[in-house]
């Protein structure tokens, strides 16, 4: 029964065995599984504790940077007081240096305007001392060295770097024990333009002689030199002629025409100005041209009717008004400076035509651009008469060699050029022996028709320029040198102050 008893418990009691057992097995796998998690978390720790120990050394590092980095910037920021400190002063000395500059900038424009006047009066009184030496100047004006004339210069020097009156020329030659011997030229001009010079400067200097004729006086200016010399380019201007060198500067030819106009254009134009000027003073201005050439002793109407001009003129001056009139000629009424540049470029293509048809014709020829010119003002009913002419001379060189002698043709125009050339520095002459001698003394204007026809234009009572243009080169050094000493023998004559042409009605 015990036993059955047993067998009884032990059923009883098997399933809730089982299930413990069941249990105890479930824990054990749970004891491992926490083994497991024990194990990982105590290697998790240890690598946190590297971690720990690896932070703290960084940090124990960052602090050191963060010293030391501490300590710069107090440094740095000491320095940026200091630099404040001293920008604050330099821009205190900044002050006052731009304060000294406004103040030496406008001193200096007081200067100059003061240089500006000083110079106007010493021109002023440089006109006086001309005026009181007489009324014939000479200017000397050396044209630039061309592209292809490059190496070939002559030596001249300009010394006289404030009033620009000397030129000294330098001439080597061999002796006759073949030494090498140098001479040495000085001369002196009432001006003298370097290469440099611009037209606009040599009018500057023409300008107040130009507009003379608005007052009522004659005035006569000449281009003298020899061939190539740069007359026409002082009377006429650069024109439409285009040198290589301005185009490859790239400019138009109109800038080239404007910029390089000569004082033909440039006192037209001023008359012109002045005359429009004074027109709110009362003053009413007429003006009429004339454009002539001399070739061979006979007058050409440059601007005649016809093309070429078969006429044969003669030369009158009227006693009683002083007047000169050429018979069968064109005297066209100046209306603008425009309708003047169109005369003078018909006049200019007149020219050309008769070049090509003879020789080279412009050079041999006299050209003389005559404007007339008579005021009346209503208001002070006085009356005013004068003249300008503008006269670009034929070709000064003395032709040598065998072939000249053998061309009729050429022969011929050499004597007239001598002739012409050499009476105008006769009468020139004459002129300032007059003032010695009297009025009765004889002038020789009818030597040359250039002379005749100027007559009344030539007298002591006109004002007279001569430009002398030079060339640069080697070649034509004897040839300036004869121009240079002519040209002073026209500078050391003194004649007569000039009269204004004024009439009172
Ligand atoms: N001041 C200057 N600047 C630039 N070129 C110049 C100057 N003077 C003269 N020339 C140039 O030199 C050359 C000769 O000048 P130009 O024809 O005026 O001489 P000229 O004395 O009138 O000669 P001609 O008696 O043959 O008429 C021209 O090509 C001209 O353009």
């Amino acid at each position: 029964m015990v036993e059955g008893e047993i067998e009884n418990v032990r059923k009883k009691y098997k399933g809730v065995v089982s299930e413990l057992e069941g249990e105890v097995k479930r824990w054990e796998r749970e004891g491992g599984r926490l083994e497991g998690e024990v194990e990982r978390m105590k290697r998790e720790l240890d690598r946190e504790r590297e971690t720990v120990v690896s932070l703290r050394s960084t940090l124990t590092d960052q602090a050191n940077a963060h010293i030391t980095l501490s300590t710069q910037n107090n440094i740095l920021q000491s320095q940026i007081t200091s630099l404040q400190s001293s920008l604050q002063t330099d821009s205190t000395t900044l002050s006052t240096l731009s304060l000294s500059l406004t103040r030496a900038t406008a001193r200096i424009k007081d200067l100059e305007n003061e240089a500006r006047e000083a110079e106007s009066v010493r021109r002023k009184l440089h006109n006086m001392v001309q005026e009181l030496k007489g009324n014939i100047r000479v200017f000397c004006r050396v044209r630039p060295v061309l592209g292809l004339e490059a190496g070939e210069e002559a030596e001249i020097r300009y010394p006289d770097w404030r009033d620009r009156r000397e030129i000294v020329v330098e001439s080597t030659s061999e002796s006759a024990m073949g030494q090498e011997r140098k001479e040495v030229y000085n001369f002196g001009f009432d001006r003298v333009f370097e290469p440099s010079s611009t037209q606009e400067e040599v009018f500057e200097e023409i300008s107040q002689l130009a507009q003379s004729c608005t007052d009522g006086y004659n005035v006569c200016i000449f281009a003298y030199g020899q061939t190539g010399s740069g007359k026409s380019f002082t009377m006429e201007g650069g024109g439409v002629r285009l040198s290589l060198s301005s185009l490859s500067r790239g400019r138009t030819d109109a800038d080239y025409a404007l910029q390089t106009a000569g004082m033909i254009p440039r006192a037209v134009q001023q008359v012109f100005r002045v005359t429009d000027e004074l027109k709110s003073k009362g003053w009413e201005y007429k003006m009429e041209g004339q454009f002539l050439e001399i070739y061979n002793e006979t007058i050409n109407d440059l601007l005649g009717k016809h093309e070429f001009d078969k006429k044969k003129h003669e030369i009158k001056h009227d006693p009683k008004t002083l007047r000169t009139s050429i018979t069968d000629t064109q005297s066209h009424a100046l209306t603008s400076p425009s309708q003047v540049t169109s005369l003078l470029l018909l006049a200019q293509s007149r020219r050309s035509v008769a070049a090509t048809l003879m020789n080279e014709r412009s050079s041999r020829s006299h050209s003389v651009f005559m404007l007339r010119i008579s005021g009346r003002n209503e208001v002070s009913g006085e009356r005013c008469e004068g003249s300008l002419n503008l006269v670009d001379l034929a070709g000064s060189e003395r032709l040598v060699g065998s072939g000249v002698a053998g061309d009729k043709e050429r022969l011929r125009e050499t004597q007239s050029i001598n002739k012409s050339l050499s009476a105008l520095g006769d009468v020139i002459g004459a002129l300032g022996e007059k003032g010695d001698k009297g009025d009765k003394h004889h002038i020789p204007y009818r030597n040359s028709k250039l002379t005749y026809l100027l007559q009344n234009s030539l007298s002591g009572n006109s004002k007279t320029l001569m430009v002398l243009n030079l060339s640069p080169l080697a070649a034509h050094l004897n040839e300036s040198l004869t121009s240079l000493r002519f040209a002073t023998k026209v500078n050391n004559t003194t004649i007569g102050t000039a009269k204004k042409g004024r009439l009172t009605s």
